[in-house]
């Protein structure tokens, strides 16, 4: 039910857009119901002006006065009937497309525009297959039922009510027998719908185990061919897909059941009423051909009848997925934006030193990650933070760009918390390397001119320079314009890396977080890595996380963590000295360079 009613909410939200197309909807949905419960009385009208006008034609008494302009009149109405309702219908039709697929944009624009405002914890906690399944299966189910069930359900239900009404106009007797069959009909379609529901909902978590499966062996395909898994993998993958065929096949045979009950029903139902039309008839509590005109009446209500509970019911999954898929998007739209205080300090450079003074920090409140840490970096000098692995670096770095905000302690630049300052201007001066370099679809020039669109040919290639690059992208057959998805110029992590400093050196952050690239990286490249480090540090105020010593020996001080806490502090020799940790550490590199 809260799904539901949080569904309601969130198509509300959408539409509140297109209050003129939901009013014509509206009109039209009136419009064509009146004409199609109206079209059966001009049917049944004709057919028993047909049997009057037969019953005096054949009377040789009143053969004379016989003539057709009832029925024609009669025939020409329900042609009329049924053409507007046609057309009512493809009006309503084109106007329903209009809102769906409109609605719809707007809920990829602003689901895209929402996760571009949202924290980093989210992106952190949540798989990127989850989250592009609220861009793919969720719109798609969405857009789906807002084509062929959500507007379905209120013209099929505006529907029932005008044939209900119409029949009690036209006869009382035929509509409660028309209507006799409905609790049957609908205890039937309860039952079905139950069982369909529990299959297609398993069908859902199972396809979610699936595609969990497939995400993970993707991401681990280089494991499964280092270690010949292949086979065991497919194994695997064949147990979860068997689990979807089998929740699929169920659910399918279920929700499929419903339709050819509800149209074996509607026909009994059709008997039924030709049944008693001709008893009445025989009865002759009717004349004949008022009989013969109300059996035909009432054959095609009892049809018309039957139709909103079959198409209601045979929608039910795909209305059920929207649901689901309104609140899966919900959930997104409820998450909290990223904020950046209101009038907030606006950060023009850094003038004396950034400092993390006493910081307590854990990504969930039971689990603490830094116990109490405080390091500060004077302007223009290098900080290197070292520590094993998991002992908490890339925290601090979350913590000084405002990924994330302090359980307790500060984060300042110039004595200022990075919590009262304007989020952009942090985010302009400070500028990040990431361990795993990212590169966006596009050429090598667009990607080194990311953070500065506006950057000139010169600008651009000298920061290639600094970063070391230069050379290998001159030895491309298209250069800078190489494109980075090209299969013929795959990119070594280094070279990311590499282009990834450009892209850094460009915007000319004050301060700078280098995250050192561990993985893959040839003795060549690391030194050029290396060199394009030193580049880019000069003179700047930066954090290194470093994994190889020799990068840091020249740092203006050595951060130790452990456990999420500084062990020590000072210069290379200082540190040496003290013959600690750190002294532990790099004796152990240096037996293994
Ligand atoms: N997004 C996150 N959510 C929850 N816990 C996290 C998250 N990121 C890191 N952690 C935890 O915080 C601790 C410190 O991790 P962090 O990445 O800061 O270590 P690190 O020193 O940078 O390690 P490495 O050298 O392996 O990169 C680890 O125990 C890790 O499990």
């Amino acid at each position: 039910m809260a799904d539901f009613l949080k569904a309601i909410k969130f198509f509300a939200h959408y539409f509140k857009r297109f209050k003129l197309g939901l009013f014509l909807v509206v009109v039209f949905t009136v419009l064509s119901t009146y004409l199609q419960v109206k079209a059966p009385v001009y049917m049944g009208n004709s057919i028993q002006e047909m049997g009057n006008y037969l019953f005096v034609k054949l009377n040789p008494m009143t053969a004379a006065h016989a003539n057709l302009d009832k029925f024609h009149h009669a025939l020409l109405m329900m042609v009329a009937f049924v053409m507007m309702m046609a057309v009512s219908m493809l009006i309503m039709g084109i106007i329903q497309s209009l809102i769906s697929a409109n609605s719809v944009n707007d809920m990829r624009t602003g689901l895209f525009a929402k996760l571009q405002r949202m924290t980093i914890r989210y992106f952190d906690e949540h798989q990127d297959g989850e989250i592009l399944a609220r861009f793919t299966s969720d719109l798609d189910n969405i857009f789906n039922a807002m084509n062929q069930a959500i507007f379905q359900l209120f013209s099929q239900i505006a529907l029932m009510v005008g044939i209900i009404i119409m029949m009690f106009q036209q006869n009382v007797k035929m509509a409660w027998i028309t209507m006799a069959s409905t609790p049957i009909a609908l205890l039937i379609a309860v039952l079905v719908i139950v069982q369909a529901k529990k299959y297609v909902d398993l069908q859902q978590s199972e396809v979610g185990h699936l595609n969990g499966y497939i995400n993970e062996q993707i991401n681990g395909e280089r494991v499964i061919i280092t270690n010949g898994l292949q086979a065991e993998s497919i194994a695997q993958f064949t147990q979860h897909n068997d689990k979807v065929r089998k929740a699929t096949f169920k659910g399918q045979v279920w929700s499929g059941i419903l339709f050819p009950l509800m149209s074996g029903m509607s026909l009994i139902n059709t008997a039924v009423v030709i049944f008693f039309g001709g008893a009445m008839a025989l009865n002759g509590d009717l004349s004949r051909a008022t009989a013969l005109g109300l059996i035909v009446m009432f054959m095609s209500f009892s049809q018309q009848y039957y139709q909103p509970i079959t198409n209601i019911t045979s929608t039910y999954n795909m209305l059920q997925l929207a649901i689901t898929g309104a609140h899966r998007l919900s959930e997104v739209f409820e998450q909290i934006d990223e904020v950046s205080p209101t009038n907030g300090h606006v950060l023009t450079g850094i003038e004396k030193q950034v400092k993390l003074d006493n910081v307590h920090f854990g990504y969930q409140a039971e689990r603490e990650i830094l116990h109490g840490v405080s390091v500060d970096v004077n302007k223009g000098q290098m900080v290197a933070l070292v520590g094993p692995t998991g002992s908490g670096k890339t925290t601090v770095m979350n913590l000084l760009n405002r990924f994330y905000d302090v359980d307790a302690g500060s984060v300042s630049f110039d004595g200022i918390d990075v919590r009262e300052m304007d989020l952009k201007s942090l985010r302009d001066h400070v500028g990040i390397v990431l361990q795993d370099s990212v590169l966006f679809s596009g050429t090598i020039r667009d990607n080194i001119v990311f953070g500065k669109p506006n950057a000139t040919d010169e600008e651009m290639i000298s920061a290639a320079k600094q970063a070391n690059i230069h050379e290998f992208i001159e030895t491309l057959p298209k250069g800078y314009e190489t494109t980075v998805d090209d299969e013929n110029s795959v990119f070594s992590t280094g070279q990311k890396q590499l282009l990834s400093i450009a892209r850094t050196i460009l915007t000319n952050p004050d301060l700078l977080i280098l995250d050192e690239a561990t993985s893959n990286v040839d003795t060549v490249t690391e030194a050029k890595i290396q060199k394009a480090m030193e580049a880019v540090i000069q003179g700047r105020t930066s954090f290194v996380i470093a994994h190889r010593l020799k990068t840091i020996l020249s740092a203006d001080k050595i951060v130790v963590l452990k456990d999420g806490e500084v062990i020590e502090q000072g210069n290379h020799q200082e540190l040496l000295a003290e013959k600690g940790f750190y002294a532990e550490l790099y004796t152990n590199q240096m037996v293994f360079e």
